[in-house]
């Protein structure tokens, strides 16, 4: 298991975003302990993606500030997070749905790839030993998320459930301190959410992930997860393990409840 478990990877601490008149998110705090499974949850609108898109420096909010592994960040861009260890995968798939499996996993691989485009290009000495050494990364992470049987097939041809699988396989292939899933079992049937419960528990187990997810199934949500943040129209209602949560009139008036 994870041994510093205790510690905070992640502090989100007052933070409140707008965008012109709407208030996305207002004044919320949290944090997020190395190796925990951190769920955010909230009716629609609640301000949970943009959560995640502040926290990966997609957005920068007006108040607030971040810490990451004790560092407080002033402004950040996307692509730093990927360098810093943070990766996430999209509401909405976010692959090249003309490429394949391994293909799209191999692109998980780009920032580790130190040799450049040129030397790639050449598939020669250096870059061709480089190459074989991020496939076999690669190809470690298909056969951990059983999915040997579609690595040559265009991921746009596959279903939804397998596109979801190799969007974390991709995420997965950057080896990231902390992973951002943005509900990650949308529009999938209970085996299939079954599969990517398991996934998500054996990555945490096996690689020391930390990670961080929005979902709707509550059920899911409740079982995966060692601690629940709760938001509602932007604002922190709840915030705890889920027996508490479940449990806390807040959260069944705002969200449980009345299944908006
Ligand atoms: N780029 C944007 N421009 C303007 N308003 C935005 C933008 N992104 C989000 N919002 C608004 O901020 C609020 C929070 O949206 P957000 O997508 O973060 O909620 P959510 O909890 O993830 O919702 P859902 O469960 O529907 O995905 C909403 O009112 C939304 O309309």
């Amino acid at each position: 298991m994870i041994e510093a478990y205790d510690d905070i990877l992640l502090a989100v601490d007052a933070v409140s975003l707008s965008f012109g008149g709407v208030r996305a998110i207002s004044d919320v705090s949290f944090d997020i302990r190395r190796g925990e499974i951190r769920a955010i949850i909230g009716p629609n609108g609640a301000g949970k993606t943009s959560m995640l898109n502040v926290v990966n420096g997609f957005y920068h909010p007006q108040e607030g500030r971040i810490t990451y592994r004790g560092r407080t960040r002033a402004r950040m861009k996307p692509h730093e997070a990927a360098v810093q260890g943070i990766a996430r995968t999209f509401q909405n798939v976010a692959l090249f749905k003309g490429m394949t499996t391994l293909d799209n996993i191999m692109t998980g691989r780009s920032l580790k790839m130190r040799r450049g485009l040129v030397w790639q290009a050449l598939r020669h000495g250096p870059a061709l030993a480089e190459e074989i050494a991020h496939r076999r990364v690669c190809e470690e992470i298909i056969d951990f998320l059983e999915i040997e049987h579609i690595r040559k097939t265009p991921v746009g041809a596959l279903p939804y459930g397998l596109q979801k699988r190799v969007e974390l396989g991709r995420a997965l292939a950057m080896e990231p301190t902390l992973l951002l899933l943005d509900e990650p079992m949308a529009g999938m049937n209970l085996e299939e959410k079954e599969d990517m419960s398991r996934f998500i528990v054996e990555a945490r187990r096996l690689r020391g992930l930390t990670v961080a997810l929005i979902e709707h199934d509550i059920g899911v949500v409740m079982d995966l997860s060692d601690r629940v943040l709760v938001l509602e129209y932007g604002r922190k209602i709840a915030d705890g393990v889920p027996d508490d949560v479940k449990t806390d009139p807040r959260v069944i008036a705002a969200y449980l409840g009345v299944g908006r």
